[in-house]
């Protein structure tokens, strides 16, 4: 590309997005050009040196139109300090010079036409690919599943349903927060790679615990195509020398950091700060603690993004689990307006089971008692809903009333639409657990050190010198031995202490043979992953992994099954998170947990409460949380005492509680929430459409004749593999996304989800949506001219086949492109103007069309220019009526799905909150009218002139 010099007031167009429309250069930096598009409202920066930008530029003759409206043709052109000054006659003789920031548009000879007419055209072929490009990308533009294809998941209905609620919002604002390893990263995932492909957001920062980077950076990669770029120091300072910056995050779309790695660096933070971020994702978002008045600084950190963020995404599998004060600052980050109280909202949450079984009740349509419809009347107490209540009253079959009814209590008085929480409960196909207790006599050398608090006892190997404690601990021998025993098999194990984890493997790994690896908070990131990875390794790998306490959180282990866990964690959150690593999506065996506890301990003692009084090994329950918090200091009183009936009376209560809770959940709370996250059938479209663009065959025709046409190889590795590489005549020596060493890649899901180190090739893959987005504002195959070997038309008959384009550009938040997204129009002209194109298809023509000789080519442009310009001249009458046509459409369309939207809303919240969601309705539903009327147009993509020949 040669050198392109920017001055403010310049106009440009995006040669890539040509939706945009003409952008006026607003500032030049040293290698940063700021360009405003009015049509869509947008500020983008782009890199000078490589800015995908074309000048907009007239010439004589040319027809221009200014800001009022007024049309002028060029009569000359100069330039001065970098812009062009154009002289220019309007159409009542009055010539004025006008500065190329006061002009508004073109009606100049279309671009198609002067190529061809100065004689550049290309083979006749080009135009029908042009032509099938433009017929793709627009039928991809309105796929239901755009967005959602592309993701190298399997289409889990729960997930599918959260993200597609999720990303239909402009704002998304909600916390993930399924139970452990039900797939809230890859509903994050999903939600982040729709909205970026549907243009709703551009710069991302994912914020993860340090020990996840590495797992996140690798999920949005290979599943979601998503170019992640992970900053941590090295990072940030390369990237500050290489692009001379003070602030490396601007220069990066998608951000990948860690909370830590932010909080004990103030420098990067204010910078990751001052950059401009659409969708800020959070995991593990249970670790912002968070009391009145006192705020972590992780909290204060992530409050802060999440001000400028539009969107916010907060995952959590234990929303409560830092208590109910946490819990309602996670809201409040998602939504500062609606909890902003603490105390009303512990009140709030108090009431709500009651709440939940009235709503429950309408839902099941089963009469309410007289002092649930007095209770139902003071929680909605506006007008409309207590005409619903009234039409309950009189016909309690009344279903519509009572659904709305149901929603309406959800949407008000629940965490309503900030929370998804799906379980394992309610979704099928989860392996079994199964537990074994490892009774072990407790060694002279702890008995002697006559420990008696309660963690002295949980972990009494850290009270002793490594040696010695390894030496007698017995289950560490127990542990050697089932590892010996059984050599073929994969174990987790983890210790609550990084020490007793690293000497465990020392000892397990030098003294007892094991190949084991440890992994802890000591060591980097890099070797962590290292660590990890050696123990996912089929061949090879290690037999076990000693893992402290952060190995239970976020890690993905399913293709392991057995997990031993060497001591207990004081916590049953953390208890939840460890056998989660291993009872994940995924997970093909039923598990095994072992939990080896020194006798007469109160090892014996908690493991005896987890195991009887919660069942905790083998189910997890919403319910144990709330429970062990009320329950924990008791059940210390208890075992400090050493009092056996006490023990067992606190058993048999906590499972007293727990079948309450578990009666309430599951006909309250828990149930309403689950009904709001896993969705009724409304998903079922989308995961059809998903599985359809699976088995779409015009994908890999279509591609294939993308590759054919610019010399790229593809060769079948086998039945679904195919090798994509450059060819020795590729065209230009680049295409998108295609590496010099080519690579794999399969269009089939299946085998994609079972191969990681292949590409999985769907419409919504780059490679796929650059190559059209490349033939599409490269202008291949827009200017063609053949001759037409037909005995049945008269020797010299002109033939125009015309591509236009109806298009609306638009901000992409008024996702107007859905309704009319730029959609190809093709006209097949006869001399006298009539359209015959739906008589011959451009397929057929191809079959008859033969090159033009060069020594023909002057004397025929000259002789055809007039004739197809009165030809050009009937396409556009033609094409007026079309295009007025499809923004009726669309425009009906449009007031369709916001006055629908504007119901919905005026159905469910509460009236006061909504003032303010239905006047933006209103904004939206009027802007969007009025873009459809003003800047709806249709243009001239592609010509081919085709002359008879007998
Ligand atoms: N739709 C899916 N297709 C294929 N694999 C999936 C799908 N959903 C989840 N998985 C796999 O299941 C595992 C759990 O998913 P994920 O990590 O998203 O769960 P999570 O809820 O974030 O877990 P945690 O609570 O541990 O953070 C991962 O290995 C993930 O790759």
């Amino acid at each position: 590309m040669s050198e392109q010099v920017f001055h403010v007031g310049q106009r440009w167009s995006n040669t890539a997005e040509t939706d945009l429309g003409i952008g006026i250069v607003t500032q030049v930096d040293e290698r940063i050009v700021t360009l405003f598009f009015p049509n869509t409202e947008e500020l983008r920066n782009y890199a000078q040196a490589n800015a995908p930008l074309t000048r907009l530029e007239f010439h004589p003759r040319d027809m221009i139109e200014t800001d009022d409206g007024t049309n002028y043709r060029v009569l000359t052109r100069h330039e001065e300090e970098g812009l062009y000054f154009y002289e220019a006659q309007s159409d009542d003789g009055e010539v004025k010079i006008l500065c190329e920031s006061q002009v508004q548009g073109s009606s100049s000879m279309p671009e198609p036409l002067k190529r061809l007419l100065q004689g550049h055209f290309e083979h006749y072929k080009t135009f029908g690919m042009r032509v099938k490009t433009w017929q793709l990308h627009s039928q991809y533009d309105q796929h239901p599943a755009k967005g959602f294809m592309g993701p190298r998941v399997d289409p889990i209905p729960h997930q599918f349903h959260i993200a597609q609620t999720v990303a239909k919002h402009s704002q998304a604002r909600v916390m993930l927060a399924d139970e452990v390893g039900l797939g809230k990263t890859i509903e994050a995932g999903l939600i982040a790679h729709q909205l970026l492909i549907s243009g709703k957001v551009n710069r991302i920062i994912i914020l993860v615990p340090d020990s996840l980077v590495h797992q996140w950076l690798v999920e949005m990669r290979r599943r979601f195509n998503m170019p992640v770029r992970v900053l941590d120091n090295d990072q940030c300072e390369a990237l500050c020398e290489q692009q001379d910056t003070d602030n490396p995050f601007m220069y990066e779309q998608l951000v990948l950091c860690s909370i830590q790695f932010l909080l004990s660096n103030q420098r990067w933070a204010e910078a990751a700060m001052d950059s401009p971020w659409d969708l800020l994702i959070v995991d593990e978002a249970h670790h912002l603690a968070w009391q009145p008045d006192a705020p972590s600084p992780a909290y204060s950190m992530v409050e802060e993004f999440s001000l400028k963020a539009k969107s916010l995404l907060l995952l959590t599998a234990t929303p409560e689990k830092e208590g109910p004060e946490s819990h309602f600052a996670q809201l409040h980050l998602l939504d500062p307006l609606r909890y902003q109280d603490l105390p009303r909202f512990m009140e709030q949450q108090a009431k709500f089971n009651d709440i939940a079984l009235i709503a429950e009740h309408l839902i099941d349509h089963e009469s309410l008692t007289a002092d649930q419809l007095n209770q139902l009347k003071q929680l909605l107490n506006d007008a409309s809903s207590l005409s619903l209540i009234e039409q309950l009253e009189h016909n309690k079959a009344d279903s519509h009333a009572a659904t709305t009814l149901a929603t309406r209590l959800l949407d008000r008085h629940g965490t309503g639409r900030a929370l998804f929480r799906n379980t394992r409960a309610s979704i099928s196909g989860f392996p079994q657990r199964e537990l074994t207790r490892v009774r072990l006599k407790s060694p002279q050398a702890y008995q002697d050190l006559a420990l008696s608090g309660f963690e002295d006892q949980l972990y009494p190997e850290t009270h002793l010198p490594e040696a010695e404690w390894i030496a007698q601990d017995t289950r560490v021998e127990w542990l050697l031995d089932i590892l010996k025993k059984n050599r073929s098999s994969k174990f987790l194990v983890i210790c609550h202490h990084k020490n007793t984890a690293c000497a465990l493997q020392a000892h397990l790994h030098f003294k007892g043979g094991i190949q084991c690896s440890a992994f802890h908070e000591d060591l980097s990131l890099i070797e962590r992953d290292r660590s990890a990875a050696w123990f996912a390794s089929e061949e090879d790998g290690a037999q076990a992994l000693i893992c402290s306490e952060i190995g239970s959180e976020g890690r993905n282990f399913q293709f392991c099954h057995n997990l031993v866990m060497f001591d207990l964690p004081a916590s049953i959150d953390l208890l939840e998170q460890r056998i989660g690593r291993l009872d994940r999506i995924g997970q093909k065996n039923d598990i095994q947990i072992y939990t080896p506890y020194l006798a007469e301990t109160h090892q014996q003692n908690l493991l005896t409460w987890y195991d009887e009084g919660f069942n905790a090994f083998i189910k997890t329950e919403s319910s144990h949380s709330v429970v062990f918090e009320n329950l924990n200091q008791e059940f210390k009183a208890v075992i400090s005492q050493d009092d056996e009936a006490a023990l067992d009376a606190l058993i048999d209560t906590t499972q007293q509680r727990i079948a309450e809770l578990h009666e309430r959940f599951v006909h309250g709370r828990n149930r309403l929430l689950e009904i709001h996250s896993r969705g009724d059938d409304s998903v079922e479209p989308l995961i059809e459409a998903v599985i359809g663009s699976d088995n779409d065959p015009h994908l890999k025709d279509y591609m294939e004749g993308v590759f054919n046409t610019y010399g790229v190889d593809e060769e079948d590795l086998s039945d679904d593999i195919v090798l994509i590489r450059p060819g020795t005549s590729l065209e230009h020596s680049s295409f998108p996304n295609l590496p010099e060493d080519g690579f794999s890649a399969t269009y089939d899901r299946a085998v994609a989800l079972g191969r990681e180190d292949i590409e999985f090739i769907s419409w919504d893959h780059p490679m796929v949506r650059n190559a059209m987005d490349m033939i599409i504002t490269s202008g291949k195959g827009s200017s063609v001219m053949s001759l037409l070997k037909n005995k049945q038309i008269k020797e010299g008959t002109l033939l125009l086949e015309a591509l236009f384009i109806v298009e609306c550009p638009a901000p992409a938040e008024l996702q107007l492109g859905q309704l009319l997204p730029a959609t190809p129009v093709r006209l097949l002209l006869d001399q006298a103007g009539r359209d015959i194109s739906a008589a011959v298809t451009t397929d057929a023509l191809d079959k008859q069309l033969k090159r033009v000789k060069g020594d023909l080519i002057t004397p025929m442009l000259k002789e055809i220019q007039d004739p197809v310009l009165a030809m050009l001249g009937k396409g556009n009458e033609l094409m007026e009526a079309r295009k007025q046509d499809m923004v009726e459409k669309a425009q009906a369309a449009f007031q369709s799905y916001w006055e629908s939207e504007k119901q919905r809303l005026q159905a469910l919240g509460n009236p006061a909150d909504n003032a303010k969601a239905l006047q933006d309705v209103d904004k939206r539903l009027q802007k969007g009218q009025e873009l459809l009327a003003k800047n709806s147009q249709y243009r001239l993509d592609g010509i081919r002139i085709m002359i008879t020949i007998s």
